[in-house]
């Protein structure tokens, strides 16, 4: 640690502007936002190292920053830049990310960077972790991890920011998001990339306890994909990194469809520049950490004052139920109108999630709705007027809606009620141009029926923005 200390005394930064292009190598915006980077690193010798194979169109990005490989600000910076860079290659299609440090894959983020900086310099980081991630997970390149060390906290981030996992099957080493081990919290954004690789509860298990897994352990759960021998792991991420390319359109919907929604959430009702993913992260984590404080996380702030309800088992819950909530300008918590110990957190956590999706049925019971107070906590309550609007009524309506859209040979999209031109995501109520649908490769009539079935499905989900993005725009 001491040399971290040495060293990062060492590093000033020159401030250097880096613009970079915001555009991909399929001429289209990014999808993560381009911010400009600053090249920062005076060292010379470069943390990142990357060798493109023109014949296959693979990238070998190597991580070679001792001790550890610990992300910081200088490191990242480098790291983004080349990921931007191979983003922009036409020519490179597929990424492997690996280690030349024995025994570690990345230490994750530097712990130096959370110590004693001031706050520029501490927005300047987490701007260039969650570019990291970003980059990462919004790809249109196929990726692989490599990981041939211990890869704790953000190295993990790192790693299940890949399409797949390849680690050396070694018990000795380590991987998972242990930050609450640490006494700090990891941000929802590296929640939600842990449920999409583990599920909920290995997630839920494995936040709370800070846990980190053996290979062998990490395995069981699918946080890596596949154990090797350690003198394999580059190898056989390079066959594996054939098989993905072989697959037609991988670095499209296919590759998409499950990151566009954990993308959009950073991108939720943002319709402004001042609304960018990164204000948003910002402002989402703040709230998490306000409430994440141990001892000051009394859940006095949601309402809650039993003691029982301690910050850790609360801090994942809270978070939940912040997303849940999170529609910008909204539904904040204080909206939660849990005011009264009648209304305890656990009473209120498992309602409002149950009306929030009973009442996404957009346009109509939005949830501002679910701010009421008193004893019209009946289902009356969910700003449904008449007896015609009863909740019977829109379950049976949303089931149709649903099974109408599966049926094989009927759903094509006119099906829905759009019928022109409105077929665009402007129509949904999104309006930034980061909402496009070229963002998901859909661009016109030759999408036939069972592409689209999908996709309809998953972006009424993704772009189901109570009020805005409305299923109500179709006929039923
Ligand atoms: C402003 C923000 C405020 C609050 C933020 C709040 C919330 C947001 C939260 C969090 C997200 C955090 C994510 C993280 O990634 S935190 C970092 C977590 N990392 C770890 O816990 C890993 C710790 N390291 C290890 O477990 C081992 O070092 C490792 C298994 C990787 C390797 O073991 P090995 O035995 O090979 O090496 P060591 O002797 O342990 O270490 C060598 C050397 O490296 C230094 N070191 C290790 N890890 C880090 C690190 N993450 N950052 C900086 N430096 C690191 C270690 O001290 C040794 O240094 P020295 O003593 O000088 O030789």
């Amino acid at each position: 640690m001491a040399n971290v200390l040495r060293n990062s005394a060492k590093f000033g930064f020159s401030g250097v502007l880096s613009q970079l292009s915001i555009h991909s190598r399929h001429g289209r915006e990014c999808v993560s936002p381009c911010f400009s980077l600053q090249q920062r690193n005076n060292s010379t010798s470069p943390k990142i190292k990357v060798d493109l194979d023109s014949s296959t169109g693979v990238a070998v990005l190597r991580m070679q920053s001792p001790p550890v490989n610990s992300l910081s600000l200088d490191f990242l910076t480098e790291f983004c830049i080349n990921l931007e860079k191979l983003e922009m290659d036409r020519s490179c299609r597929g990424l492997i990310i690996t280690s030349t440090l024995s025994k570690v894959f990345s230490a994750g983020l530097d712990i130096m960077e959370m110590y004693g900086k001031s706050p520029e310099r501490c927005g300047e980081f987490w701007k260039a972790v969650q570019e990291m991630w970003l980059k990462l997970y919004g790809s249109n390149m196929a990726t692989i991890a490599a990981i041939n060390g211990s890869s704790p906290a953000g190295g993990c981030l790192m790693s299940i920011g890949c399409d797949y996992r390849i680690m050396a099957d070694n018990p000795r080493y380590s991987i998972g998001l242990n930050e609450t081990q640490l006494g700090i919290v990891a941000p929802f954004w590296f929640k939600d990339t842990l449920v999409n690789t583990v599920g909920n509860r290995a997630a839920e298990l494995s936040l709370e306890l800070g846990l980190l897994y053996s290979a062998p352990d990490a395995l069981k759960i699918g946080l890596v994909d596949q154990l090797v021998p350690e003198d394999q792991v580059l190898s056989t991420a390079q066959d594996t990194m054939s098989k993905w390319l072989a697959v037609p359109g991988q670095n499209t919907l296919s590759h998409w469809l499950y990151r566009v929604r954990t993308l959009s959430l950073s991108h939720t009702g943002c319709t402004g520049s001042e609304h960018s993913p990164s204000h948003w992260l910002y402002r989402v984590r703040t709230l998490s950490l306000t409430l994440a404080v141990p001892g000051q996380n009394t859940l006095s702030h949601t309402g809650c004052t039993r003691s029982e309800h301690s910050p850790s088992h609360w801090l994942y819950r809270v978070r939940t139920l912040s997303l849940t909530l999170a529609v910008p300008g909204q539904n904040t918590l204080s909206h939660t109108g849990c005011t009264g110990s009648e209304y305890s957190p656990s009473h209120w956590l498992y309602r409002v999630r149950i009306l929030s999706l009973t009442l996404a049925v957009p346009g109509q019971n939005t949830l501002p709705h679910t701010g009421c107070t008193g004893s019209e906590h009946s289902l009356s309550h969910t700003g449904c007027t008449g007896s015609e609007h009863s909740l019977s009524h829109w379950l049976y309506r949303v089931r149709i809606l649903s099974l109408t859209l599966a049926v094989p040979g009927q759903n094509t999209l006119p099906h829905t009620g759009c019928t022109g031109s409105e077929h665009s995501l402007s129509h949904t109520g999104c309006t930034g141009s980061e909402h496009t649908l070229p963002h998901t490769g859909c661009t016109g009539s030759e999408y036939s029926l069972s592409h689209w079935l999908y996709r309809v499905r998953t972006l009424s989900l993704t772009l189901a923005v109570p009020g805005q993005n409305t299923l109500s725009q179709y006929t039923l």
